[in-house]
């Protein structure tokens, strides 16, 4: 990259090594927090909140928990000043509350600032000067004494003003652009300051140290810091601030090394609203100490609506990935992270820890109100079984199982990537709905009557295209019983090799959800039933899995050249195709064809074009806005109660029903 030969160093290392904090690990109590939101947030604003907005905003700080709050330039603006007067006057300020203002040290300035505070049951006023090399230079052009002298007349009026004005004041001191400024020189006007003051332990005064440009690695900020508050004088009665801007995009390590280092206090912002960057976001710094398991004495549980009201009063945008607070920093898409969070979620479920381990989740969402079921795992063309199988339990109380899970995974995500959209829960569940629990394009069972004799017989009442038919099984439970009807019927044969039963865990909680698996051939078809009762539930699941391994079946015979040729026909002409279309087209006599295709396919002439109008039918219900009665008549059925009928047998439920669906 070009011109960085412009640029050099601008810091100043402290005149003695201060690296005593590098030997701490971890921060083991909350500083004071201030909040500089309603001040160095707003003056960063494209748009400064107005009066209303800014009490709203003073509202939300206090449900937070700040019991400091910088709340504005007095001097700045009509706004700024009627905001104070409002909260003082409107007794706004609760007792265990200390509002600080922020004033240039300029007489005028600082006399308007006493103005505004009048009365306030407790206030900090807040003087800053430049003191760096190139402010000092460039802006003030004066020495190191004037300018210091600046901060000591500023000091001395506070000192004056305060005794003079009604109302109980604290000082503090700010040598802006600290950053840029010798660190002993630095010292030197801030003894200066204090000199003025003489702090006690009853009066304490606040020394702030501000990265007001952040210019150096965090460690050099640090050091800075610890030297600072090794040799500042009065140090016992002094609260050492930090209030850290972010250009570097450290201004989290800077408070965080900036405690370690020795301060008492920190000031910030909610999501790190300020000058340029930002100020340090006093979110992520609060809610890295309760992942370390310290009270951060700041109240985040409730983050969402948080950032509603700073985004709707500051007219900003919270990150994505904001730390916290973000709308994905919860949530994975990953195959690999989410089965890991699914199983650290089952860990932690099945009570083998009391704290929180939960892989990819540095807190528990729930901690800042965020929720499992949308917000920690979404699908997408990245995603793998795990994370599925967790949406459909969160959501639906679907427990799948394991053996079946690698299936339901892979067939989600390929719809994913194919439409290459996430997929949310519902049409998650949908889609299992659809392969799983409705799907029987070839047959449905309607009724079953169970006998005791030699074993258990069954007597289930079976819809094959337009055919009803009873059919009989013998088996040693109900389920075998009736599989070896359907067996017989069909004249196939399939293990019936997996069940499992569980209550659902959502939603309707009175009912059973059963899983059958059959293996044909070496290949396993799944079925799902659902239903208050579990004997139905399963005999709906094996249901599925026959029809299933039935259809491929059929695709399988469909290899046969000429069938593809009349199934080709059929599919290109479903609305008017007839037998005897059929027959002329191929050269064909009718009985010698229906036998053919019965033969071939398994299927009737009438299951076939019935099987393919429905799923016209179907998709034009999805897609179209076209009502039921022209559906109907655009697959090739002029009455619709016949359509009606035929469409529920298929997929067990209505047109109207199956377009409502959520
Ligand atoms: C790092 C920070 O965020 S500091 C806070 C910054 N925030 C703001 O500035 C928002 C509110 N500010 C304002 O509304 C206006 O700047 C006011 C009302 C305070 C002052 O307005 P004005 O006097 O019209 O103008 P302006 O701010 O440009 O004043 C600059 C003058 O003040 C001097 N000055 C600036 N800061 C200070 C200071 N902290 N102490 C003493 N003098 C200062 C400058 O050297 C300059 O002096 P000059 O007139 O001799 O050249
Ligand atoms: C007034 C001071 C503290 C400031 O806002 C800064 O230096 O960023």
């Amino acid at each position: 990259m070009k011109n960085y030969e412009k640029y050099e160093i601008s810091y100043f290392m402290p005149p003695v090594e201060s690296y005593d904090w590098v030997k701490k690990d971890h921060i083991d109590k909350a500083p004071a927090w201030c909040s500089v939101d309603l001040r160095d947030g707003n003056q960063a604003l494209i748009e400064p909140m107005g009066l209303d907005e800014k009490v709203e905003f003073f509202q939300l700080l206090l449900d937070v928990g700040f019991k400091e709050i910088e709340v504005g330039f007095p001097a700045a603006s009509e706004t700024e000043y009627q905001f104070l007067r409002t909260i003082i006057e409107q007794n706004m300020i609760p007792d265990d509350v200390t509002i600080q203002v922020l004033t240039q040290a300029r007489e005028h300035i600082i006399k308007k600032t006493f103005e505004a505070v009048k009365g306030a049951p407790h206030a900090v006023i807040h003087l800053y000067n430049s003191t760096s090399v190139a402010q000092r230079e460039q802006v003030f052009r004066k020495s190191k004494e004037e300018i210091k002298q600046i901060a000591v007349d500023g000091a001395i009026l506070l000192d004056r003003l305060a005794k003079e004005t009604d109302g109980n004041f604290t000082f503090q001191y700010s040598p802006e652009s600290f950053p840029g400024t010798e660190v002993d020189y630095a010292l030197d006007v801030c003894n200066a300051v204090l000199d003025v003051w003489k702090p006690t332990p009853e009066k304490k005064a606040i020394i702030n140290l501000p990265t007001t440009v952040e210019n150096a690695m965090p460690h050099v900020f640090a050091s800075q810091v610890e030297f600072m508050s090794k040799n500042l004088n009065y140090r016992e009665n002094v609260i050492l601030c930090l209030h850290p801007h972010n250009d570097r995009g450290c201004g989290v390590s800077d408070a965080e090394l900036g405690i370690l280092a020795g301060a008492d206090r920190i000031e910030g912002t909610l999501f790190g609203n300020g000058e340029r960057t930002g100020n340090v976001d006093i979110i992520t710094v609060a809610m890295n100490m309760f992942s370390h398991g310290v009270d951060p004495k700041l109240d985040f549980s409730n983050i969402n609506d948080i950032c509603e009201v700073y985004e709707r009063l500051t007219r900003m945008k919270v990150y994505e990935r904001s730390p916290y607070a973000g709308a994905l920093v919860f949530t994975a898409f990953s195959g690999s992270h989410q089965d890991a969070i699914a199983k650290g979620m089952t860990w932690r479920e099945e009570g083998k820890s009391d704290k929180w381990t939960v892989p990819y989740l540095p807190i528990d969402p729930k901690d800042v109100g965020r929720r499992y079921d949308s917000d920690v795992i979404r699908i997408n063309s990245q995603s793998g079984k795990g994370g599925v199988n967790y949406v459909l339990k969160q959501n639906f109380g679907i427990t799948i199982p394991e053996k079946m899970k690698e299936e339901v995974g892979y067939l989600v995500k390929d719809v994913s990537d194919k439409a290459h959209k996430e997929l949310s829960p519902d049409s998650i569940y949908r889609i299992f709905e659809d392969h799983y629990i409705t799907y029987h394009p070839i047959f449905t069972i309607d009724e079953c009557h169970f006998k005791q004799e030699d074993g258990i017989l069954a007597e289930a009442t079976i819809h094959n295209g337009e055919d009803e038919h009873v059919i009989n099984g013998v088996g040693n439970g109900r389920l075998d019983a009736v599989s070896n009807a359907v067996k017989h019927y069909f004249g196939v044969s399939y293990e019936l090799s997996f069940y499992e039963e569980h209550s659902l865990t959502r939603g309707s909680s009175s009912k059973a959800v059963a899983y059958v698996g059959i293996v044909c051939n070496k290949q396993r078809y799944w079925g799902v039933g659902v239903d208050a009762d579990i004997v139905k539930a399963s005999i709906a699941a094996l249901t599925v899995a026959v029809n299933k391994m039935e259809e491929i079946k059929n695709a399988d015979a469909c290899k046969d050249a000429r069938l593809i040729e009349i199934t080709n026909y059929i599919h290109a002409n479903y609305k008017t195709v007839t037998l005897d279309d059929l027959s002329e087209q191929f050269f064909l006599s009718k009985p010698y064809l229906s036998k053919y295709i019965k033969e071939k396919s398994g299927m009737t002439f009438g299951d076939i074009l019935k099987n393919v109008r429905m799923k016209k039918a179907r998709a034009m219900l999805k897609s179209s806005s076209m009502t039921v009665e022209n559906i109907a008549e655009s697959v090739g059925y002029q009455n619709v109660e016949h359509f009606n009928r035929l469409f529920k047998k298929t997929y067990n439920m209505t047109p109207v029903q199956f377009r409502n669906r959520k």
